[in-house]
């Protein structure tokens, strides 16, 4: 994060509401209304939590992962807690993030972009709208921005007063994000510290030896008059799914330099599959703000979608302001992604190609636990290459649910995790994440993907 852009973005405004009115998804029903609006107004005279300038930069470096000059990296967990915001489960996030990072640039040679799923990613769409639990039916739990995951009519009510406890758990999270990130922390040089403290097994072993050689390179060049100063510092972005409309609208503010309108509770905004419609209220908002936006697509999307998508999202194809994000599932990415592709190349407007294999690879253990296999989510990962290499295309970058923590949530990798083993540390509170092995092994395994 560049915190040398920070223009003012003081200014408050509504933002004109163009999605009111328009079909919206997965919204909580708010018991009451007044409240709803006076949190919305509190929000409004809040700081931004991230900066136009800093989101102009990271649009420009999507538009270079748009053209093969860098490679997207995006992480984070499904859903983030409120209960789990302490600086040493951020701090293992942001350090996975940048392990990973350091393996892509690394065996690659290509400049990762290093977004963080984290510091607002509080709100989940739901298949259903209720969850029964011998034979009492609550409401869904839909992200601790919305309400709590405990199993009482209390806990499930939405909450509006939830929204301000999001925006303050964003901020103290992208302060020590920026902490991390800003102040040396992630300076490469340090890349074998990072790795301190982890029990030997073979993820750790591999990054270890390449700890070892970048050590040695690094050491090289600084002995030849390398200036290091400028590794010292990492730009990290930060992003999440835009999926409630109250609180990302009250976090909208005017750029000071040029009167546009920014989302300023994160650097890139998404619209889930579940609310992507062309003409409903999601993409309606974020069609009046400048942030660099993902739309995640589905098996089913078609290519008059896509267009659509693009129409609204980025009339004029400015480069790094669109990326699709593909989550087909291991078994259709090879059939339905070609279609797509084919048509956005026809189109001619640019879009930052990302994929997402963990949407699509969702599976019910037999023990019950929602799991997903790392061999699948890799297999998705492989056709996501296959199809931009075999037509010429670019293959822009990885969106993972990840954390730094040693869960068990998924199955397979290195350690060999089993059915019974996802009862040890099954602690996510919607989608199961790759643990902070798995995400390693993935890094290595898509570094070799980039290399070809
Ligand atoms: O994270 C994505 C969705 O919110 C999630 O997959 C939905 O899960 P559900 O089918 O348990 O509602
Ligand atoms: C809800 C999510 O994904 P999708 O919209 O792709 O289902 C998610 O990313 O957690
Ligand atoms: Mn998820």
């Amino acid at each position: 994060m560049l915190a040398t852009v920070m223009n003012d973005l003081d200014a408050p405004r509504g933002h004109g509401s163009a999605w009111r009115g328009r079909p919206a998804f997965q919204q909580p029903v708010y018991p009451d209304a007044a409240a709803l609006e006076a949190v919305g107004a509190d929000l409004r005279s809040r700081p931004p939590l991230v900066f136009a300038g800093e989101v102009d930069a990271l649009r420009s470096q999507m538009a270079a992962a748009a053209d093969g000059r860098a490679f997207v990296l995006m992480g984070g967990d499904c859903a983030e807690s409120f209960a789990d915001t302490s600086a040493t489960s951020i701090r293992l996030k942001v350090q996975t993030i940048l392990q990973m990072a350091a393996v892509l640039t690394y065996a690659a040679s290509t400049p990762v972009v290093k977004i963080g799923r984290m510091a607002g990613q509080y709100a989940k769409p739901r298949s259903a709208d209720t969850e029964t639990r011998e034979g009492v039916t609550l409401p869904s739990y839909r992200g601790d921005s919305v309400n709590d995951h405990a199993f009482t009519p209390e806990a499930r009510t939405p909450d509006p007063a939830r929204m301000l406890e999001a925006y303050l758990r964003a901020g103290t999270t992208l302060n020590l994000v920026r902490a991390f990130t800003m102040g040396g922390y992630a300076d490469l040089r340090e890349v074998h510290l990072w790795n301190r403290g982890f029990t030997a097994n073979p993820a750790y072993k591999r990054f270890e030896s390449f700890a070892e050689e970048i050590d040695r390179a690094m050491r090289f060049m600084e002995a030849a008059g390398v200036d290091f100063e400028a590794l010292r510092q990492v730009d990290f972005y930060s992003a999440h799914e835009a999926l409630l409309l109250e609180y990302e609208d009250a976090m909208i503010r005017q750029d000071s330099r040029t009167g546009r309108l920014y989302g300023t509770s994160a650097h890139m905004l998404w619209v889930g599959e579940r609310t992507r419609g062309p003409h409903d209220a999601h993409v309606a908002l974020l069609e009046g703000v400048r942030n660099p936006v993902g739309v995640k697509l589905g098996p089913t999307t078609t290519p008059e979608e896509v267009s659509s998508l693009m129409d609204h999202l980025n009339p004029e194809g400015e480069p790094g302001r669109l990326s699709l994000i593909t989550r087909m599932g291991a078994d259709r990415i090879r059939e339905v992604l070609p279609v797509l592709v084919e048509a956005v190349r026809r189109d001619g407007r640019p879009v930052t190609w990302i994929t997402d294999p963990m949407h699509g690879n969702t599976i019910t253990s037999d023990n019950g636990y929602k799991t997903r296999r790392f061999d699948t989510i890799m297999d998705e990962v492989r056709g996501f290459f296959e199809v931009h290499r075999a037509l010429g295309t670019v293959p822009g970058g990885i969106h993972v649910e990840l954390t730094g923590d040693d869960v068990t949530e998924c199955l397979g990798g290195g350690e060999h995790i089993d059915e019974q083993r996802l009862a040890e540390r099954y602690e996510t509170l919607v989608d199961p994440r790759l643990n902070h092995q798995q995400s390693l092994e993935m890094a290595f395994e898509v570094a070799e993907m980039l290399q070809v």
